[in-house]
Protein backbone atom coordinates (compact mmCIF):
# COMPACT_ATOMS: atom_id res chain seq x y z
CA UNK A 1 0.00 0.00 0.00
CA UNK A 2 1.05 3.52 -0.81
CA UNK A 3 1.23 6.65 1.14
CA UNK A 4 -1.27 8.29 -1.46
CA UNK A 5 -3.21 5.13 -3.41
CA UNK A 6 -6.25 6.90 -5.70
CA UNK A 7 -8.60 4.85 -6.84
CA UNK A 8 -11.27 6.31 -9.45
CA UNK A 9 -11.50 9.83 -8.12
CA UNK A 10 -13.51 11.86 -10.17
CA UNK A 11 -15.19 15.35 -9.12
CA UNK A 12 -17.66 16.45 -11.02
CA UNK A 13 -18.83 20.21 -10.55
CA UNK A 14 -21.43 20.08 -12.84
CA UNK A 15 -20.40 22.24 -15.56
CA UNK A 16 -16.81 20.77 -16.11
CA UNK A 17 -15.55 17.39 -15.27
CA UNK A 18 -12.91 18.23 -12.82
CA UNK A 19 -11.10 15.11 -12.44
CA UNK A 20 -12.49 11.84 -13.90
CA UNK A 21 -11.18 8.98 -12.69
CA UNK A 22 -7.74 9.04 -11.31
CA UNK A 23 -6.43 5.92 -10.06
CA UNK A 24 -2.09 5.95 -9.31
CA UNK A 25 -0.51 5.30 -5.74
CA UNK A 26 2.39 7.57 -4.04
CA UNK A 27 5.11 5.49 -2.95
CA UNK A 28 6.64 5.75 0.56
CA UNK A 29 9.68 8.32 0.33
CA UNK A 30 8.81 9.28 -3.32
CA UNK A 31 8.97 12.82 -4.76
CA UNK A 32 5.89 12.13 -7.08
CA UNK A 33 5.55 14.93 -9.74
CA UNK A 34 1.96 15.87 -10.37
CA UNK A 35 2.10 17.51 -14.26
CA UNK A 36 -0.52 19.50 -15.82
CA UNK A 37 -1.35 23.09 -17.40
CA UNK A 38 -4.21 25.29 -16.51
CA UNK A 39 -7.34 24.01 -15.15
CA UNK A 40 -6.10 20.24 -16.13
CA UNK A 41 -7.34 19.44 -12.11
CA UNK A 42 -4.08 19.44 -10.33
CA UNK A 43 -5.93 21.32 -7.25
CA UNK A 44 -8.80 19.84 -7.27
CA UNK A 45 -7.30 16.05 -6.76
CA UNK A 46 -5.17 18.17 -3.93
CA UNK A 47 -7.95 20.04 -2.73
CA UNK A 48 -9.57 16.23 -2.68
CA UNK A 49 -6.59 14.02 -0.89
CA UNK A 50 -7.02 16.58 2.04
CA UNK A 51 -10.85 15.98 2.35
CA UNK A 52 -11.66 20.01 1.39
CA UNK A 53 -13.91 18.70 -1.78
CA UNK A 54 -16.11 15.59 -1.99
CA UNK A 55 -15.22 13.15 -4.15
CA UNK A 56 -18.28 12.63 -6.68
CA UNK A 57 -16.54 9.06 -7.69
CA UNK A 58 -14.29 6.98 -6.07
CA UNK A 59 -11.64 7.44 -3.40
CA UNK A 60 -8.19 7.74 -1.87
CA UNK A 61 -6.75 6.82 1.26
CA UNK A 62 -3.71 9.23 2.39
CA UNK A 63 -1.49 7.95 5.13
CA UNK A 64 -4.04 5.10 5.42
CA UNK A 65 -7.21 6.89 5.81
CA UNK A 66 -10.15 6.96 3.91
CA UNK A 67 -10.87 10.65 2.67
CA UNK A 68 -14.23 10.12 3.00
CA UNK A 69 -13.63 9.33 6.61
CA UNK A 70 -13.20 12.68 8.03
CA UNK A 71 -12.15 11.66 11.38
CA UNK A 72 -9.34 9.68 10.01
CA UNK A 73 -8.60 12.28 7.83
CA UNK A 74 -8.03 14.63 10.44
CA UNK A 75 -5.84 12.19 12.48
CA UNK A 76 -3.60 11.74 9.13
CA UNK A 77 -3.57 15.26 8.70
CA UNK A 78 -1.94 15.98 11.71
CA UNK A 79 1.15 13.99 9.70
CA UNK A 80 1.04 15.82 6.80
CA UNK A 81 2.68 19.14 5.24
CA UNK A 82 0.70 21.42 2.64
CA UNK A 83 1.61 24.00 0.83
CA UNK A 84 -1.69 25.33 -1.14
CA UNK A 85 -1.05 27.29 -4.58
CA UNK A 86 -3.10 30.31 -3.10
CA UNK A 87 -1.70 30.83 0.61
CA UNK A 88 -4.46 33.13 2.50
CA UNK A 89 -2.93 33.88 5.51
CA UNK A 90 -4.11 36.67 7.47
CA UNK A 91 -2.72 39.86 5.84
CA UNK A 92 -2.76 42.07 8.74
CA UNK A 93 -0.76 39.28 11.15
CA UNK A 94 3.31 39.54 11.40
CA UNK A 95 4.75 36.36 9.79
CA UNK A 96 6.25 35.74 13.73
CA UNK A 97 2.12 35.41 14.41
CA UNK A 98 1.23 33.60 11.78
CA UNK A 99 3.76 31.04 12.29
CA UNK A 100 2.87 31.22 16.54
CA UNK A 101 -0.73 30.54 15.21
CA UNK A 102 0.36 27.22 12.89
CA UNK A 103 2.89 26.45 15.47
CA UNK A 104 0.04 26.07 18.13
CA UNK A 105 -1.97 23.85 16.24
CA UNK A 106 0.41 21.82 14.13
CA UNK A 107 3.56 21.78 16.10
CA UNK A 108 6.67 23.51 14.91
CA UNK A 109 10.39 21.26 16.02
CA UNK A 110 11.89 22.54 12.66
CA UNK A 111 11.16 25.97 12.54
CA UNK A 112 14.25 27.49 13.38
CA UNK A 113 15.87 25.08 10.85
CA UNK A 114 13.76 26.08 8.54
CA UNK A 115 14.06 29.69 8.88
CA UNK A 116 18.18 29.03 8.30
CA UNK A 117 16.89 27.68 4.58
CA UNK A 118 13.55 29.86 3.83
CA UNK A 119 13.55 33.62 5.21
CA UNK A 120 10.44 35.88 5.21
CA UNK A 121 10.76 38.86 7.40
CA UNK A 122 8.58 37.61 10.39
CA UNK A 123 8.50 40.64 11.86
CA UNK A 124 6.57 42.77 9.10
CA UNK A 125 2.84 41.77 8.11
CA UNK A 126 1.61 39.38 5.37
CA UNK A 127 0.27 42.35 3.42
CA UNK A 128 3.63 43.86 2.87
CA UNK A 129 5.12 40.49 1.70
CA UNK A 130 6.53 39.85 -1.83
CA UNK A 131 5.46 37.23 -3.04
CA UNK A 132 8.08 35.08 -2.68
CA UNK A 133 8.56 36.04 0.98
CA UNK A 134 4.69 34.98 1.23
CA UNK A 135 5.79 30.95 -0.47
CA UNK A 136 8.86 30.69 1.99
CA UNK A 137 6.76 31.92 5.11
CA UNK A 138 4.41 28.65 3.50
CA UNK A 139 7.31 26.41 2.61
CA UNK A 140 8.43 27.16 6.42
CA UNK A 141 5.09 26.63 7.85
CA UNK A 142 4.35 23.11 5.58
CA UNK A 143 7.37 21.54 6.83
CA UNK A 144 7.62 22.46 10.39
CA UNK A 145 5.75 20.34 12.04
CA UNK A 146 8.22 17.64 10.24
CA UNK A 147 5.74 15.72 8.31
CA UNK A 148 5.60 11.89 6.90
CA UNK A 149 4.01 13.20 3.98
CA UNK A 150 4.12 16.93 2.23
CA UNK A 151 1.41 17.78 -0.83
CA UNK A 152 2.61 20.96 -2.92
CA UNK A 153 0.61 22.77 -5.02
CA UNK A 154 2.87 24.78 -7.10
CA UNK A 155 5.52 25.20 -4.77
CA UNK A 156 8.25 27.06 -6.76
CA UNK A 157 5.90 30.15 -7.86
CA UNK A 158 6.89 33.55 -6.77
CA UNK A 159 10.30 32.29 -5.81
CA UNK A 160 13.66 33.61 -7.10
CA UNK A 161 15.98 31.41 -9.23
CA UNK A 162 18.56 30.65 -6.42
CA UNK A 163 15.50 30.13 -4.12
CA UNK A 164 14.20 27.76 -6.46
CA UNK A 165 17.21 26.11 -6.69
CA UNK A 166 17.60 25.78 -2.64
CA UNK A 167 14.00 24.58 -2.16
CA UNK A 168 14.57 21.95 -4.73
CA UNK A 169 17.98 21.06 -3.06
CA UNK A 170 16.02 20.77 0.02
CA UNK A 171 13.57 19.02 -1.55
CA UNK A 172 16.10 15.94 -2.08
CA UNK A 173 17.01 15.73 1.30
CA UNK A 174 13.69 15.21 2.89
CA UNK A 175 13.14 12.42 0.32
CA UNK A 176 16.31 10.71 1.51
CA UNK A 177 15.46 11.13 5.16
CA UNK A 178 11.98 9.34 3.88
CA UNK A 179 9.63 12.01 3.70
CA UNK A 180 6.74 11.34 0.75
CA UNK A 181 6.16 14.49 -1.63
CA UNK A 182 3.52 14.91 -3.78
CA UNK A 183 4.44 18.20 -6.06
CA UNK A 184 2.03 19.63 -8.50
CA UNK A 185 3.62 21.91 -11.07
CA UNK A 186 3.73 22.81 -14.53
CA UNK A 187 7.25 23.51 -14.47
CA UNK A 188 8.57 20.34 -16.15
CA UNK A 189 12.43 21.18 -15.92
CA UNK A 190 12.27 21.37 -12.01
CA UNK A 191 9.69 17.75 -11.93
CA UNK A 192 12.51 16.30 -13.85
CA UNK A 193 15.01 17.17 -11.17
CA UNK A 194 13.69 16.40 -8.05
CA UNK A 195 10.86 13.85 -9.03
CA UNK A 196 11.45 9.82 -9.14
CA UNK A 197 8.06 9.54 -11.06
CA UNK A 198 5.27 11.85 -12.77
CA UNK A 199 1.58 11.62 -13.79
CA UNK A 200 0.79 13.68 -16.38
CA UNK A 201 -2.90 15.43 -16.34
CA UNK A 202 -4.56 16.48 -19.05
CA UNK A 203 -8.19 17.81 -19.01
CA UNK A 204 -9.00 15.81 -15.58
CA UNK A 205 -7.60 12.50 -16.71
CA UNK A 206 -3.70 10.81 -16.26
CA UNK A 207 -2.55 10.39 -19.54
CA UNK A 208 0.83 8.96 -18.35
CA UNK A 209 2.28 7.72 -15.20
CA UNK A 210 5.53 6.63 -15.03
CA UNK A 211 9.34 7.27 -14.09
CA UNK A 212 11.15 10.40 -15.13
CA UNK A 213 13.90 8.36 -17.13
CA UNK A 214 11.55 6.47 -18.92
CA UNK A 215 9.51 9.53 -20.48
CA UNK A 216 13.02 10.98 -21.02
CA UNK A 217 13.98 7.82 -22.68
CA UNK A 218 10.68 7.51 -25.12
CA UNK A 219 11.62 10.98 -25.99
CA UNK A 220 14.60 10.24 -27.45
CA UNK A 221 17.35 12.85 -28.12
CA UNK A 222 17.21 15.86 -30.06
CA UNK A 223 19.90 15.95 -32.63
CA UNK A 224 21.07 19.59 -34.61
CA UNK A 225 23.93 19.02 -37.03
CA UNK A 226 25.42 21.65 -39.65
CA UNK A 227 26.45 20.15 -42.44
CA UNK A 228 29.41 21.90 -44.49
CA UNK A 229 27.29 21.79 -47.86
CA UNK A 230 23.69 22.18 -48.15
CA UNK A 231 23.94 20.34 -51.47
CA UNK A 232 24.43 17.00 -50.54
CA UNK A 233 21.30 15.74 -48.92
CA UNK A 234 20.33 14.39 -45.56
CA UNK A 235 18.69 10.54 -45.42
CA UNK A 236 16.66 10.66 -42.06
CA UNK A 237 18.13 7.72 -40.31
CA UNK A 238 16.00 5.18 -39.15
CA UNK A 239 14.14 6.33 -35.43
CA UNK A 240 14.30 9.79 -36.26
CA UNK A 241 11.23 12.27 -36.68
CA UNK A 242 10.16 16.08 -36.28
CA UNK A 243 13.04 16.42 -39.17
CA UNK A 244 13.42 19.95 -39.67
CA UNK A 245 15.53 21.31 -42.31
CA UNK A 246 16.77 25.05 -43.15
CA UNK A 247 19.62 24.85 -45.34
CA UNK A 248 22.51 23.58 -43.82
CA UNK A 249 21.35 23.26 -40.69
CA UNK A 250 18.64 20.25 -40.03
CA UNK A 251 17.32 18.92 -36.58
CA UNK A 252 15.84 15.77 -35.48
CA UNK A 253 14.43 14.02 -32.42
CA UNK A 254 16.26 10.37 -32.46
CA UNK A 255 15.09 7.50 -30.54
CA UNK A 256 17.76 4.65 -31.84
CA UNK A 257 21.15 4.07 -30.92
CA UNK A 258 24.02 6.26 -30.82
CA UNK A 259 26.54 3.91 -32.68
CA UNK A 260 24.00 3.75 -35.40
CA UNK A 261 23.33 7.31 -35.50
CA UNK A 262 27.39 8.17 -35.21
CA UNK A 263 28.38 5.93 -38.61
CA UNK A 264 25.00 7.26 -40.28
CA UNK A 265 26.54 11.17 -39.72
CA UNK A 266 30.13 9.47 -41.12
CA UNK A 267 28.43 9.88 -44.38
CA UNK A 268 28.22 13.20 -44.26
CA UNK A 269 30.30 16.02 -43.85
CA UNK A 270 29.57 17.60 -40.33
CA UNK A 271 30.85 20.97 -39.31
CA UNK A 272 28.84 20.71 -35.85
CA UNK A 273 26.56 18.97 -34.01
CA UNK A 274 24.76 18.69 -31.28
CA UNK A 275 22.79 15.71 -28.98
CA UNK A 276 20.58 17.19 -26.11
CA UNK A 277 18.15 15.13 -23.77
CA UNK A 278 14.50 16.45 -25.37
CA UNK A 279 13.08 18.89 -22.92
CA UNK A 280 10.35 17.67 -21.08
CA UNK A 281 8.79 20.22 -22.22
CA UNK A 282 8.66 18.46 -25.64
CA UNK A 283 7.61 15.30 -23.98
CA UNK A 284 4.71 17.34 -23.05
CA UNK A 285 3.93 18.82 -25.52
CA UNK A 286 3.54 15.23 -27.15
CA UNK A 287 0.79 14.69 -24.85
CA UNK A 288 -1.28 17.81 -25.28
CA UNK A 289 -0.51 18.29 -28.75
CA UNK A 290 -1.75 14.53 -29.02
CA UNK A 291 -5.58 13.89 -30.54
CA UNK A 292 -8.37 11.57 -29.27
CA UNK A 293 -7.07 8.74 -31.03
CA UNK A 294 -3.25 10.01 -30.22
CA UNK A 295 -2.64 7.32 -27.67
CA UNK A 296 0.66 6.95 -27.25
CA UNK A 297 3.34 3.62 -26.03
CA UNK A 298 2.93 4.00 -22.49
CA UNK A 299 -0.01 6.24 -21.70
CA UNK A 300 -2.83 5.42 -20.01
CA UNK A 301 -5.66 4.26 -20.58
CA UNK A 302 -8.48 6.75 -22.14
CA UNK A 303 -8.74 9.14 -25.30
CA UNK A 304 -8.39 12.38 -24.03
CA UNK A 305 -11.03 15.38 -25.88
CA UNK A 306 -8.76 18.06 -27.24
CA UNK A 307 -9.19 21.48 -26.94
CA UNK A 308 -7.02 23.83 -24.60
CA UNK A 309 -7.81 24.35 -21.24
CA UNK A 310 -10.67 24.60 -19.56
CA UNK A 311 -11.87 28.44 -18.21
CA UNK A 312 -11.06 28.74 -14.81
CA UNK A 313 -14.38 29.06 -11.71
CA UNK A 314 -11.42 28.05 -9.18
CA UNK A 315 -13.17 28.94 -5.96
CA UNK A 316 -9.91 28.17 -3.80
CA UNK A 317 -7.85 31.39 -3.48
CA UNK A 318 -10.30 32.78 -0.85
CA UNK A 319 -10.50 30.00 1.25
CA UNK A 320 -9.11 30.98 5.16
CA UNK A 321 -5.70 29.42 6.52
CA UNK A 322 -7.47 27.46 9.07
CA UNK A 323 -9.45 25.31 6.32
CA UNK A 324 -6.35 24.45 4.59
CA UNK A 325 -4.51 23.02 7.84
CA UNK A 326 -6.90 21.62 10.26
CA UNK A 327 -5.08 19.65 12.39
N1 LIG B 1 -15.17 25.31 -7.65
C1 LIG B 1 -15.23 25.02 -8.94
N2 LIG B 1 -16.42 25.05 -9.60
C2 LIG B 1 -16.50 24.72 -10.90
N3 LIG B 1 -15.43 24.35 -11.66
C3 LIG B 1 -14.24 24.31 -11.06
C4 LIG B 1 -14.07 24.64 -9.68
N4 LIG B 1 -12.74 24.52 -9.37
C5 LIG B 1 -12.13 24.13 -10.50
N5 LIG B 1 -13.01 24.01 -11.51
C6 LIG B 1 -12.72 23.57 -12.89
O1 LIG B 1 -12.15 22.27 -12.81
C7 LIG B 1 -11.08 22.12 -13.73
C8 LIG B 1 -9.81 21.77 -12.98
O2 LIG B 1 -9.40 22.91 -12.22
P1 LIG B 1 -8.16 22.88 -11.23
O3 LIG B 1 -8.10 24.19 -10.51
O4 LIG B 1 -8.21 21.65 -10.40
O5 LIG B 1 -6.94 22.76 -12.25
P2 LIG B 1 -5.39 22.98 -12.00
O6 LIG B 1 -4.68 21.91 -12.77
O7 LIG B 1 -5.09 23.06 -10.55
O8 LIG B 1 -5.13 24.37 -12.69
P3 LIG B 1 -4.13 25.56 -12.23
O9 LIG B 1 -2.75 25.12 -12.58
O10 LIG B 1 -4.62 26.70 -13.06
O11 LIG B 1 -4.35 25.78 -10.77
C9 LIG B 1 -11.01 23.43 -14.49
O12 LIG B 1 -11.76 23.29 -15.66
C10 LIG B 1 -11.67 24.42 -13.57
O13 LIG B 1 -12.27 25.46 -14.30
Amino acid sequence: MGTIDVGGLTKDYGEVLGVDDLTFTVEAGEIFGFLGPNGAGKTTTIRLLLGLLEPTAGTARVLDADIRNERALIEAKRRIGYLPADLGFEEKATGERVLEYFGSIQGDSRREELLELFTPPLDREIREYSSGNRQMLGLVQTFMHDPDLVIMDEPTSGLDPLKQERLLEFLRDERDRGTTIFFSSHVLSEVRRVCDRVGILREGRLVALEDVESLLERGGKRVRLRLADSESGFEPIDGAAEVETAGRSISFTYTGEYNALLSHLADYDVVDVEIDEPSLETIFMHYYGATDDGGEAGVAEGGVAGGGPNDEIDDAGNRPMSEETDA
